[in-house]
């Protein structure tokens, strides 16, 4: 395979970025000293191209390489892959389904916990010498509080079964109510938010799913709730969210990701009440690395014309 040409569109893990090297014709998009040259060169002999959750091959670049046949995305989530694009010229996508759903989860809990027992702050009352002058102020209670699933596919069954385990009632809201499932559905995300304390965001970004968490939903969550975003940035209208934990109209907020990754919104970050993580949702080693054989084992399994492991499209 190794006259196979592969594009990785940015750097994503050691250990992929070897394996693609010693099995494919591998090039690397961002170390490409001019783009048009190098698509002069090279567009006809890529057949593959390998993103992430924050590069994916959109329209343009697909017109570009005339010779692709698979995106193989380094993510569970494909919202920077035009899908239809794919479907219309009959190129494969695949994802790294299961394999992240338990540290997703994991995260989402310790996002919970964090800003509820206030584990950050308290971590840096310590550091900064204040113990000494007096005790942490006292923090909220998560065992028993109610948590809002948004999206109860396999990330937010598996925040499910973790809230279940603090002894939290659970609700949700997808677009369909689930037949198998003991949770409460709302066919709403106001209504679910209106009920609930804790609000989790846990599905696809799609069209209907972008802005999800507007005004009216931060509201009907309201000052006592807690906002916690493991999805995608643009699910929430970010400024709407910063005004409201400004305001003080929202209790606080855990966030893995944001609507302009790597920027944040600079008036979160004096915020206490607000835990703030750099999209680390599926980043241990041992996660990071069985992605990465997912990505590899499915570009092996297309150009050998077998069956991919994880096919999308
Ligand atoms: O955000 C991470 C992913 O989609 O895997």
């Amino acid at each position: 395979m190794e006259s196979i040409g592969v594009l990785m569109l940015c750097p994503m893990n050691p250990y992929l970025e070897q394996e693609l090297q010693r099995r494919f014709n591998l090039f690397r998009l961002w170390t490409v000293p001019q783009m048009s040259q190098f698509l002069k060169d090279h567009s006809a002999s890529i057949r593959a191209v390998v993103g992430n959750a924050s590069a994916g091959a959109d329209a343009e670049l697909i017109n570009t390489l005339p010779g692709l046949e698979i995106v193989s995305s380094f993510s569970v989530g494909v919202d920077k892959i035009d899908l239809d694009k794919c479907k219309e010229k009959g190129i494969r996508v695949t994802n790294t389904p299961d394999v992240l759903t338990e540290d997703v989860a994991d995260l989402a809990i310790g996002l919970i916990l964090a800003v509820l027992r206030r584990l950050c702050e308290s971590d840096r009352y310590v550091r900064s010498g204040k113990w000494k002058k007096g005790d942490f102020r006292l923090s909220t209670k998560f065992t028993g509080k109610t948590v809002g699933i948004i999206g109860l596919g396999r990330i937010g069954m598996a925040v499910a079964k973790r809230a279940e385990a603090f002894s939290c009632p659970i609700c949700y809201y997808s677009r369909r109510e689930k037949p198998d499932t003991k949770y409460t559905y709302y066919p709403s995300v106001v209504e679910l938010a209106g009920n609930c304390q804790i609000l989790v965001v846990a599905c696809p970004l799609t069209e209907e799913t972008r802005h999800i968490i507007n005004r009216e939903v931060i509201d009907a969550l309201g000052p006592k709730g807690v906002l916690i975003n493991i999805g995608r940035g643009p699910h929430v209208d970010e400024p709407e969210l910063v005004s409201a934990l400004v305001e003080g109209r929202l209790g606080g907020a855990g966030l893995d990701v944001y609507e302009n990754e790597p920027q944040v919104p600079e008036e979160l970050f004096g915020l206490e009440n607000v835990v703030l993580l750099p999209h680390v949702g599926s980043g241990t080693v041992e996660t990071r690395m069985a992605m990465a054989d997912l990505v590899i084992g499915n570009l092996e399994a297309h150009f050998l014309n077998k069956p991919l492991l994880t096919p999308l499209v």
